[in-house]
C-alpha cells in the first residue's frame, strides 16, 4: 500500500481528523499496528500551502510585501521530511520560508515579534512541527502570528483549505533552494539570558554557584543547559538527555509524566544539585524539582509562579486550568492576596481566558495549566515552559544577591503554605462510539446527559455542594475533598479528578459519582469500580 493509499478513505484525505483542539495531529510514520499514517508528506504541502493562503487573507498587506513564515521542528524521526512538505506547500504557495530546524514552540512565536531583520525577523507566520508527548509514531503542526498561536476555529479552517488544495492539486513538485536557513535559536536563548540578567538587576553571571540539572527527554530542551544556565553561570553537570532523539529512549518528555519526574529527581538527588528542570519535547511546558528532591510541578508550580507573579504585581487574578486544587485557592487567596480563576481545561482556553480578562479591564498576570504550560502578560502572552524557569532563576539568584538565602530552599518556602490533599487521582472514562445508546449527537451529548444526571443526583445529597463557579462539567465538594468530572477537550472520555483527605473520602466521592453514571451502558467505568474497590 502507498504511503498516500494508507492515508486516505476511497481516495480521500480525512483532513477533519487531524485536528486536536488548536494543533494539528496525526500519524506521520508506519510501524504502529492500528495506526495507520495521516499526516503523509503529502498532506503537509497542502495544510502548508492553507496556512500561507489564510496568511495572505489574514494579513491583507499589499500584494508587493511577499510574506515570510518560519518553520522550525523538535526532535522526532518525521521532524525533516515535514519540514520539506511543509516548506514545499509554502513555497509553492508565492511566499518565503525561514527553516530554523531544531527549534523549541515557544522560539517559533518569538520570531514573529522579534524585531531584527538581519535574521529576517519579524516573519509573518510560524510552523512548529511537533506532537509534543505523543509517542515517536506521531507529529503534528502548531502555528503563530503575532498575535499569538492560532485557535480552533483558525485551525478547522485551514484544514477545509488543505482538502481543497490536496484535491485540486495533490503533490507540489517544487524545489527547495529558495528556502533559507536561521538560526534562530541563538536570538531565542539570549533572550532567555537576557531576561534572567535583567531581573537580576543586570549581573552578568547571576547564576554562578548554582548547579542546575536539566532533563530534556530527548526532545528539543537540551539548549537551555548551554545556551540558557552555563552563560549565567551556572554549572548543569549532570543534565541528562540532551541529545535530540525522536525515539525518545529514556522517558516520555513530560513534565506531568510520573517517570520523568522520577528520573530528573533522581538526578537531581544524585548530584546533589540545586534545582532540576524538566521540558516536554517542544519545550511549551516544564517543570522543576527542588534540591530535596520535591516535585515543582502541577499546583505546586502553579503556587510557585503565583507567589512570583503576585508579589510583582499585588492582587492580580491567576487563571488556572478546571482541574487545579481547593487548596490552590485557598492558598492564591487566602496567603497571597490574589484572586484564583479557575478556568477551562486546555492551555489555549487558560491563556486566552487571562487576555481576556485584561481587555474587561480585569487585572490577570498569569495564566497557567497543571500540564506544566503558562504564559505571562509581561512575556506577550507567550505560552513557554522555559520562560517560567527563567522566572525561578530571577527569583533563585535574587535571593542569593540579597542573602535572601541561597539554592531551592527559597522557591519551596514559597508554597510552604500551600495546602495539599493525601489523595489526588485521576480516572478517565472511555465512551464506545459504537454503543447503540450514541445518539446523532455523538459522544458529546452523551457525555452531557451523563453530567447532567450527575448534576442531578448530587443536588439530592446532603454530604455533596455543587460549585457555585464552574466552567467545566460538575465540579462538587464534600468529605473534606472534592470532585470534578467533565468531557475530555478531544477524546471520547470523561475524566474524573478526585482529592480528598483520605483514601476513604476520596471512595465516598467516588461511590457518589458511580451511582450518578453507572448506568450509561456506553460509558466504561471499570477504572471508578476498581479504585472503588481498592
Ligand atoms: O481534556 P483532556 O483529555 O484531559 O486533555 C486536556 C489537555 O489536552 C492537551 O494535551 C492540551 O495540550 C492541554 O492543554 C490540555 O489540558
Amino acid at each position: 500500500m502507498s504511503t498516500k493509499e494508507e492515508s486516505t478513505t476511497a481516495g480521500k484525505v480525512d483532513f477533519k481528523k487531524l485536528q486536536n483542539g488548536s494543533d494539528i495531529r496525526g500519524v506521520a510514520v508506519a510501524g504502529v499496528e492500528g495506526e495507520p499514517v495521516n499526516l503523509t508528506e503529502e498532506t503537509t504541502v497542502a495544510i502548508a500551502a492553507a496556512f500561507a493562503a489564510w496568511l495572505v487573507d489574514k494579513k491583507k498587506l499589499p500584494s508587493t510585501t511577499k510574506l515570510r513564515i518560519a518553520i522550525g521542528h523538535d526532535s522526532r524521526i518525521s521532524a525533516a521530511s515535514l519540514q520539506t512538505a511543509a516548506a514545499k506547500g509554502i513555497l509553492g504557495a508565492g511566499l518565503d520560508v525561514v527553516l530554523y530546524g531544531l527549534a523549541s514552540t515557544p522560539a517559533m512565536f518569538n520570531s514573529t515579534i522579534t524585531e531584527r531583520e538581519d535574521i529576517l525577523c519579524p516573519v509573518h507566520g510560524a510552523i512548529m512541527i511537533t506532537a509534543s508527548h505523543l509517542p515517536w509514531n506521531r507529529n503534528g503542526l502548531k502555528f503563530f502570528t503575532n498575535e499569538g498561536g492560532l485557535g480552533k476555529s483558525n485551525i478547522s479552517d485551514i484544514l477545509t483549505r488543505a482538502a481543497k488544495i490536496f484535491s485540486e492539486s495533490p503533490m507540489i513538485s517544487i524545489g527547495m533552494k529558495e528556502a533559507q536557513k536561521i538560526n534562530y535559536m541563538e536570538q531565542y536563548t539570549a533572550d532567555l539570558v537576557n531576561a534572567v540578567r535583567r531581573g537580576a538587576g543586570g549581573k552578568e553571571r547571576p547564576l554562578e554557584g548554582f548547579h542546575i540539572v536539566v532533563d530534556a527527554g530527548n526532545g528539543a530542551g537540551g539548549f537551555f543547559a548551554a545556551s540558557v544556565l552555563e552563560p549565567l553561570g551556572a554549572v548543569t553537570r549532570g543534565s541528562q538527555f540532551l541529545e535530540p532523539d525522536g525515539m525518545f529512549p529514556n522517558h516520555i518528555p513530560n513534565p506531568e509524566d510520573k517517570k520523568a519526574m522520577e528520573s530528573i529527581t533522581k538526578a537531581v538527588l544524585e548530584q546533589k544539585a540545586d534545582l532540576g528542570i524538566i521540558f516536554d519535547t517542544d519545550v511549551d511546558r516544564a517543570a522543576a524539582v527542588d534540591s530535596s528532591g520535591r516535585e515543582l510541578n502541577r499546583n505546586r508550580l502553579i503556587a510557585l509562579m503565583a507567589a512570583i507573579v503576585l508579589a510583582e504585581h499585588p492582587g492580580t487574578t491567576v487563571v488556572t486550568d478546571s482541574v487545579t486544587s481547593d487548596g490552590l485557592t485557598t492558598f492564591i487567596e487566602g496567603k497571597l492576596g490574589g484572586k484564583h480563576h479557575r478556568f477551562k481545561r486546555g492551555y489555549k482556553n487558560v491563556i486566552d481566558e487571562g487576555i481576556r480578562l485584561n481587555t474587561i479591564g480585569e487585572d490577570a498576570h498569569l495564566a497557567i495549566e497543571t500540564s506544566g504550560h503558562g504564559a505571562l502578560k509581561e512575556n506577550h502572552w507567550l505560552d513557554d515552559g522555559a520562560y517560567l524557569m527563567v522566572k525561578l532563576l530571577i527569583k533563585l539568584a535574587a535571593a542569593k544577591a540579597s542573602g535572601e538565602g541561597h539554592g531551592s530552599q527559597v522557591l519551596s518556602d514559597l508554597i510552604g503554605e500551600l495546602k495539599e490533599a493525601d489523595i489526588t487521582t485521576e480516572l478517565r472514562f472511555k465512551i464506545d462510539q459504537s454503543h447503540p445508546d450514541i445518539g446523532a449527537g455523538g459522544f458529546r451529548d452523551y457525555g452531557e446527559q451523563v453530567l447532567s444526571n450527575l448534576d442531578k443526583t448530587v443536588a439530592s445529597d446532603p454530604n455533596l455542594k455543587k460549585a457555585s463557579v464552574n466552567f467545566e462539567g460538575i465540579r462538587v465538594s464534600g468529605y473534606g475533598g472534592w470532585f470534578l468530572l467533565r468531557l475530555s477537550l478531544h477524546d471520547p472520555v470523561l475524566p474524573l479528578n478526585i482529592e480528598a483527605p483520605s483514601q476513604e473520602a476520596a471512595v465516598k466521592l467516588g461511590s457518589a459519582v458511580l451511582a450518578a453514571v453507572h448506568e450509561f451502558g456506553a460509558l466504561d467505568v471499570t477504572p471508578l469500580q476498581k479504585y472503588i474497590a481498592g
